[in-house]
């Protein structure tokens, strides 16, 4: 690796080539047919050990953070595995890094090749904007959803996955890696590509592109969607609305011109859902923040709900506009 790129580049650089690794367990783990779903409530602690703990973190290993969550959704072996892969690749070559992953896993044998320590080549030459020149191990803290998407996984829905790693510097989202898995470009033998975004040096693995002027394209959750999101999405009277998983592909739909705006006004995703989509979004010119326009934290100590739900669009310039239409459907609470 070159010891010569800054901190912050050499992260991205090696959470591409963690993505990718994880990208193979998780279809290793679809191909072996076992899901190994879990039902995270049912299957939570007992409530007053759950209730002391979703209060705190749990410290994993030295700087790595486990968030309990208490809610109901779901876990599967393709989750687990995936966050083992990359907590055990970032925290070997950067040990001093805050690592906050959405699992509870184990702290069982890592399998030494799921261990990476590559870089992506590319990313490693490219010139650190520099504001995170001289970013230390303590100005940065990386966000892991190791299966962004997990029903639609369970439900066969493949290319709504994907694997989110977001790298923040002070506090912002600046840094973020998409792997979809199963993404094919024809090919079958070769699934899955890695999508990444730099604030401020760009972005690669895909082609940027915006819908066309004229129409409006609206994409929002397929799985958890409430009377409060549909009127949100029905006052834009868009011409389509993308109901899909995860926020990972979310976005993807906005970063490729397929979706204007990702609109989800109100509580439910977390931090490391948005976090790197954030960061690629930003690096291509669009915009996420809750549905008041503020930007999340990604503070190592920040409360992980994004509790104000989440508003994206691709281009920066249209952000205000969707504020106003959800402002007049999504009122404060007093
Ligand atoms: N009401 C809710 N309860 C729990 N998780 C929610 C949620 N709303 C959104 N999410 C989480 O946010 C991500 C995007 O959701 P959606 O696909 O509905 O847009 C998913 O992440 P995971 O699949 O990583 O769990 C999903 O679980
Ligand atoms: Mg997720």
């Amino acid at each position: 690796m070159a010891q010569s790129a800054p901190l912050f580049i050499r992260i991205v650089a090696s959470s591409i080539a963690a993505a990718n690794k994880a990208g193979k367990i998780v279809r290793d783990v679809m191909n072996k047919g076992d899901l190994g779903i879990i039902d995270k409530q049912t299957n939570s602690l007992p409530s007053f050990v759950t209730v002391m703990l979703s209060r705190l973190q749990i410290r994993f290993a030295s700087r790595i953070l486990i968030p309990f969550q208490g809610k109901n959704d779901l876990q599967t072996e393709g989750d687990r595995s995936a966050q083992r892969c990359i907590l055990a690749s970032i925290s070997k070559q950067f040990p001093g890094v805050t690592i906050i992953g959405e699992e509870e896993t184990d702290s069982c044998e890592v399998p030494a090749d799921w261990i990476v320590t590559e870089s992506d080549e590319h990313v490693l030459k490219l010139d650190c904007p520099e504001e995170y020149q001289s970013a230390t191990e303590s100005d940065i803290v990386v966000w892991v959803d190791p299966l962004d998407g997990t029903a639609e996984y369970t439900q066969g829905f493949l290319d709504h996955v994907t694997i989110l790693i977001g790298i923040a510097v002070r506090n912002r989202a600046v840094g973020g890696v998409i792997h979809q898995p199963f993404y094919s470009s024809g090919d079958s033998e070769k699934l899955g590509r890695t999508l990444w975004g730099i604030v401020g040096a760009g972005v690669g693995g895909f082609t940027p592109a915006h819908v066309p002027d004229g129409k409006r394209i609206i994409t929002t959750t397929r799985s958890h969607l409430t009377p409060t999101v549909q009127a949100a999405v029905d006052a834009i009277n868009p011409d389509q609305v993308l109901k899909v998983g995860g926020a990972g592909h979310k976005v993807l739909l906005l970063l490729e011109g397929k979706a204007n705006a990702y609109m989800y006004p109100t509580p439910g995703t977390k931090r490391w859902d948005t976090c790197a989509p954030e960061a690629v979004l930003h690096a291509m010119g669009g915009k996420l923040t809750d549905m008041y326009g503020n930007f999340y934290s990604y503070a190592k100590d920040t409360p992980v709900a994004n509790s104000d739900g989440v508003l994206a669009t691709a281009k920066a310039d249209d952000h205000k506009y969707y504020l106003q239409v959800i402002s007049s459907v999504v009122k404060p609470a007093s």
